[in-house]
């Protein structure tokens, strides 16, 4: 075993970092525009918006105020977290009906919407949602591939 390997086996582990940090400052959702059929789905955003918040990571989204992106939109504002809906102008009759939370930030279009959400976020993590969640999730995962970013997915 070389030197420098082990001094770094017997060195002193660093802490676990406290529950309340992370090393992400923010974190994209993809996410159903729709509540889904189970309530576990619905539950399931705001568990996780709760967690970001716990976490004090902002969140980077598609924009929209409805479905399971309304309810982790509402659930890390309300938790005093930033929130960055990321939305083409074309789209906003359809995903935002009455308030949104948060700064949105309107965008040409869908290609647009996707670049920017990857460039404002540290890591990605996909709740259920339909064929657009799938798509903008598998996007992610091919740039990964690729190389073009090495954020994590999950
Ligand atoms: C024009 C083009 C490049 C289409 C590719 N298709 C898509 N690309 C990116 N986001 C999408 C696409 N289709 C739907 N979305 C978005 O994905 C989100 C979730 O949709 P869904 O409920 O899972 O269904 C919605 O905000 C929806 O606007």
């Amino acid at each position: 075993m070389e030197k420098q390997e082990e001094g770094a086996l017997y060195s002193t582990p660093s802490p676990p970092p406290s529950p309340s940090s992370s090393r992400f400052k923010r974190v994209c959702v993809f996410c159903g525009s729709s509540p889904g059929k189970k309530a576990t789905y619905q539950l399931a955003a705001i568990q996780l918006g709760h967690l970001l918040v716990e976490r004090n990571i902002d969140l980077v989204y598609g924009g929209g105020s409805v479905g399971l992106m309304g309810l982790v939109s509402q659930a890390v504002y309300n938790g005093g977290r930033h929130v960055l809906g990321v939305i083409p102008r074309t789209l906003m009759p359809r995903e935002i009906t009455g308030e949104t939370v948060g700064e949105v930030r309107a965008v040409s279009g869908m290609h647009q919407r996707k670049a920017e959400m990857a460039r404002q976020a540290d890591a990605f993590i996909a709740l259920p949602g339909g064929y657009g969640t799938l798509e903008e999730l598998l996007e992610v995962i091919t740039w990964a591939q690729l190389g073009i970013h090495d954020k994590p997915v999950c």
